[in-house]
């Protein structure tokens, strides 16, 4: 039975349906930024769609237009031409539907694990009372394994200490989408590998969307159900798409022992390359 729900978000475009396993939807995406030489077009003619509770990696080279488009779909960047949706719905500009980790984790440096991550749960959820609001916070600093600092001040903790905040912050505000901006890029790859475990132990939980850049092609294929490759600019676009059929949950080893881990490599570093 097609319920009403469906009927309501079907669009057709030239013919073709989409329904509301669409998470997000970039259409004819354009990014111009003026300069002093004159505009540089950084995005043209960008189409992606994302599915509901999909994990997608971005890769692509330097100055591409990767931070572009993602600040882009947070509404933090105003879009130049075409537009992007979520759940059908054309965004405005930031919202709580869409939480970002970017790769420094800009926490506020005098307050605690705690405060910082009660500033957004603050804001999305202010009919909560304070101490439903306070579980929410405590709930996510715990699963990036903070339950002892609690009440350290964000200065005082380690940089992965710190991203992990950033990461119960963003999952806190219980956003339909996540946008990650390189999150582990600065982190040393012991703290990087534990990050990892822990987004993707949330992620498969909050059954969310993420989206997430990085520069490490074997981290866009441990994550991702989809490794999207962006061309070089200007005018970058979607270059090609990599489907990972590993089963879930994954494990570094059986990720680097199955057959198709080389293959899947491969086809990566050859993108890049030419
Ligand atoms: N505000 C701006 N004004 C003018 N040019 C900009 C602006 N922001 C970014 N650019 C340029 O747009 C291009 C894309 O930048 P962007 O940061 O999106 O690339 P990226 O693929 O994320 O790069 P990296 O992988 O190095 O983070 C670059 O050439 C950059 O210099």
């Amino acid at each position: 039975m097609i319920s009403n729900t469906i009927h309501n978000d079907l669009v057709i475009e030239n013919g073709i349906a989409f329904h509301e396993d669409v998470m997000l939807d970039l259409k004819h995406l354009k990014k111009v930024y003026p300069t002093p030489k004159g505009d540089y077009v950084v995005l043209e003619d960008l189409n992606l769609q994302i599915m509901k509770e999909e994990f997608v990696t971005i890769i692509g080279h330097s100055g591409c237009g990767k931070t572009t488009m993602l600040s882009m779909i947070a509404g933090l960047n105003e879009i130049s031409g075409g537009n992007i949706s979520v759940l059908g719905r054309h965004i405005k500009g930031p919202g709580p539907d869409r939480g970002v980790i970017f790769q420094a984790p800009s926490l506020m440096p005098w307050m605690t694990s705690l405060q910082n991550v009660m500033l957004g749960v603050n804001q999305v959820f202010p009919h909560a009372t304070k101490s439903q609001r306070n579980d929410i916070a405590k709930y996510y600093l715990q699963k990036v394994g903070l339950e002892d600092a609690f009440h350290k001040k964000a200065s005082d903790l380690s940089q992965g200490m710190q991203q992990g905040v950033g990461i119960a912050r963003a999952f806190a505000i219980k956003p339909k989408v996540l946008l990650l901006d390189e999150p582990f890029g600065m982190l040393d790859s012991l703290t990087r590998g534990e990050l990892q475990d822990i987004l993707i132990e949330i992620w498969n939980k909050e059954k969310i969307t993420a989206v997430m850049i990085t520069h490490d092609v074997d981290e866009a294929i441990f994550l991702a159900d989809r490794v999207v490759m962006m061309t070089s600019g200007p005018k970058a676009k979607i270059g090609d798409i990599l489907n990972i059929d590993f089963e879930r949950p994954r494990t570094r080893k059986s990720v680097l022992e199955h057959d198709d881990y080389y293959k899947y490599r491969k086809h990566l570093i050859d993108f890049l390359e030419h």
